[in-house]
């Protein structure tokens, strides 16, 4: 599904006391920005530049002050069954098994329990989790947690995965592990990722293109195709003869943003 920001603007209005003028941080200042569907798209920049925002804009979380934002043709104003978020942390129901937190969502959706948790195995295949679906999320490590979190976000099969840093948490090597398995499931999905992270290595292995975000207020600097993005699925892109080079350009851009 395409997603189509259109001059959208976000204003936070904070008043410390009763009677005192308000602050207004304006997170995002007339942000233009179109995905195609089955694209796979990151949004990088320095704290504050408003990532968050725009990410949970687009899930219908956060209310839009001016513009619109369009996901299949159709105006996001409130959260939908076809967009689907996923967290840092996982927020795994404790007391519930792997499989009964992915079948979870289905759950909510009346869906029978063989049903559901047919469909549930199928996803923590997906995620390589089938062994443990009877385990209790305490008895997994953090990554795996991660993953019955994305299984859990793939289970209605949503058309829209939006992600906000969500392998911040974890060590570089499981990032690593997971960062491939998310390229292989967007592969055999075909949905459209938008993916908030912080890391420029990231972004550059995963993405089709690179939105650079400046703060104060939010606004996009500069896109970036990679010229590696089709390569990435079967190869590592940090052997690539570009790669060096687009990761100083994306560099410069953050510290630019740093010193200013
Ligand atoms: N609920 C809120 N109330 C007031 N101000 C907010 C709120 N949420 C975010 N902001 C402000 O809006 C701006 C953008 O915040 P946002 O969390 O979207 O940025 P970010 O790029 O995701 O940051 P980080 O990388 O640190 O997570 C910041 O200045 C932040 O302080």
């Amino acid at each position: 599904m395409s997603i189509s920001i259109q001059g959208v603007t976000k204003r936070y209005v904070r008043r410390v006391a009763p009677g005192s003028p308000p602050s207004v941080t304006t997170a995002l200042d007339d942000v233009d920005l179109d995905i195609e569907a089955g694209q796979f798209v990151s949004l990088l920049g320095p704290s504050g530049c408003g990532k968050t925002t725009l990410l949970r804009m687009i899930a219908g979380l956060v209310q839009i002050d001016e513009g619109r934002i369009m996901v299949g043709g159709k105006a996001v104003d409130s959260p939908r069954r076809d967009l689907c978020m996923v967290f840092q942390s996982p927020s795994l129901l404790p007391w519930r098994n792997v499989l009964d937190n992915v079948a979870f969502p289905l759950e909510l959706d009346g869906m029978p329990k063989a049903q559901r948790h047919q469909t549930a195995r199928q996803f923590l295949r997906l995620v390589g989790l089938d062994a443990f679906a009877e385990h209790l999320p305490h008895e997994l490590s953090g990554g795996m947690q991660q993953r019955v979190g994305i299984a859990r976000g793939l289970v209605r099969n949503p058309a829209v995965l939006l992600m906000d840093e969500p392998f911040g948490a974890l060590d570089a090597q499981t990032r690593e592990t997971l960062q491939a398995d998310l390229l292989r499931i967007w592969d055999q999905t075909k949905c459209t990722i938008v993916f908030v992270t912080h890391s420029i290595d990231e972004a550059l292995m995963l993405s089709d293109r690179i939105v650079v975000l400046k703060p104060r207020p939010g606004r996009i600097n500069r896109i970036i195709g990679p010229a590696f993005r089709a390569d990435r699925l079967h190869q590592d892109v940090r052997l690539h003869s570009a790669y060096a080079g687009e990761q100083a350009v994306l560099r410069e851009l953050l510290r630019e943003e740093v010193t200013a």
